[in-house]
């Protein structure tokens, strides 16, 4: 039997042990299964308690099991989960129970979503969608990933699609109807028309994204500027533990240090590194380079000075950087380097002054970047890419309106195709191979 049409179980909640476990099976044997395992066939969709018995007759575990006929299933297939006490020995004692079954098979990660896919259940957004959301650690993460998972950008697609499948009708209409290579007008406009609205939402919706599909990686801000500034101290103070070594030894932090935050819901990874300075040391050369380095990368940096610290030496590019005036509980003036930062504060880092309004225009920093809002579709590049390709299909078919319909033709076919593939209809393989391995295994 071909290992599609097998019929696959896995563990699909936490690691064990566990108070409870859930076994998922999904495949024509799944019934099969529960049958040999738990006696007759529950009622489908409720929960039955029953004595669960391998191949001898012995007990196993007494057990929940739920009962979902394909195809009104997860999977769209034949679907069996027994709710077990989450020990180790009862559930290998499950699966040895489940493998004397002709035709079954441990899953692979992510392969009972795939075979939703394949069965219609989901669309290929819906699914990045899931990945997301088993994925998600904020809660900004886990609502984005939510309203990929119900089909909002699948759903525009999807119209999107149909509407130029309707408009390529007209215009495949016009050329057959054509007499010496004159297309009827009254075919060719409407299309057209249709053809510049479509373009005209793909091209709305690309727009009104900012980095949505960043909120799954999460911002990254970067504390930099000389030793001894107060930068781990800062780190260890938005971490609220001691990530970072401080000491007042010039030269403390060597290597980069990394949290992750949950700010307000969206997630940040803060960065420590080493002072900026001229040194002989090697070791602190490498560190100050990677330092450069990250700082550079970053999305935003927030360049702390101190007393008597060289604010100049900041560095210059598109990175935004915020100036972080810290250590002003030793009186510290503000200097003339400041004017010309994107933003300034002044805070103690070791007392905790001024750190409240930093995380909240922090916040206020990270909402404008991912630019989220309840709107955004588009939360990967993949999909990003597709739509872009959509629309400049869309734009080329009506510049090339003049030129002959063939061309509008052949332009529509592609941005249809393109958004073919953002819903996973059509040469998806490369792509799913990539997304359902991410998958956990049970998922
Ligand atoms: N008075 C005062 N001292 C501070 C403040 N923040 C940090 N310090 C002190 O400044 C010294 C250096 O702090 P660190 O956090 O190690 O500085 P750093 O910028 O990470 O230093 P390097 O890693 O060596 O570049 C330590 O003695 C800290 O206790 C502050 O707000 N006020
Ligand atoms: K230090
Ligand atoms: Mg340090």
């Amino acid at each position: 039997m071909h290992p599609r049409d097998q019929t696959i179980f896995a563990l699909s909640s936490g690691r064990p042990p566990s108070a409870i476990a859930v076994v998922r099976v999904s495949g024509s044997q799944a019934g099969q299964v529960l049958t040999a395992l738990a006696g007759k066939l529950p009622l489908p969709r409720l929960a039955s308690r029953r004595l669960l018995r391998n191949a001898e007759g012995q007990p196993i575990d007494d057990a929940v099991v739920l009962w979902f006929p394909g195809p009104a299933s997860a999977t769209g297939e034949d679907v069996a989960e027994f709710h077990v006490h989450g020990g180790r020995a009862v559930l290998s004692a499950v699966f040895t129970a489940i493998s004397a079954i002709p035709n079954t098979r441990a899953a692979e990660p992510g392969e009972f979503t795939r075979r939703s896919f394949e069965n219609g259940k989901l669309d290929l957004t819906e699914a990045e969608g899931l990945d997301d959301l088993i994925h998600a650690d904020t809660d900004r993460q886990r609502r984005q990933a939510l309203r990929q998972l119900q089909g909002l950008l699948g759903d525009r697609a999807r119209d999107w699609r149909e509407r130029i499948i309707e408009a390529s009708a007209l215009i495949e209409a016009a050329i057959d109807f054509s007499d010496e290579g004159d297309v009827p007008a009254e075919l060719m406009a409407p299309a057209l028309k249709a053809i510049g609205a479509l373009h005209g939402e793909i091209t709305k919706v690309l727009a009104a994204q900012g980095h949505a599909e960043r909120l799954r990686e999460g911002l990254v801000v970067a504390i930099a500027g000389p030793p001894n500034v107060g930068k781990s101290t800062l780190i260890n103070q938005l971490a609220r533990r001691e990530v970072a070594i401080v000491s007042p030894h010039a030269g403390t932090t060597r290597d980069i240090i990394e949290v992750q935050l949950d700010l307000d819901g969206y997630p940040v990874t803060v960065i420590d590194t080493a002072g900026i300075r001229e040194t002989e040391d090697p070791v602190e050369q490498e560190g100050v380079r990677r330092a450069r380095a990250r700082a550079a990368d970053a999305d935003l940096v927030l360049w702390l000075t101190g007393p008597g610290a060289d604010v100049d030496a900041r560095p210059a590019g598109s990175t935004p950087v915020w100036m972080v005036r810290n250590k002003i509980d030793l009186g510290q003036e503000a200097s003339a380097a400041e004017a010309t930062a994107d933003r300034t504060f002044a805070i103690s880092a070791r007392h905790g002054d001024g750190l409240a309004e930093l995380i909240e225009v922090l916040v206020g920093f990270a909402a404008e970047f991912f630019g989220t809002g309840e709107g955004a579709l588009v939360t990967r590049a993949r999909q990003r890419d597709l739509l872009r390709q959509a629309a400049d299909c869309l734009q080329r078919s009506l510049d090339f309106a003049k030129h002959g319909e063939e061309l509008v033709a052949e332009e529509l076919r592609a941005a249809a195709y393109a958004l073919g593939r953002l819903l996973g209809r059509v040469d998806v393989e490369d792509v799913l191979g990539a997304i359902f391995q991410k998958f956990c295994i049970g998922k």
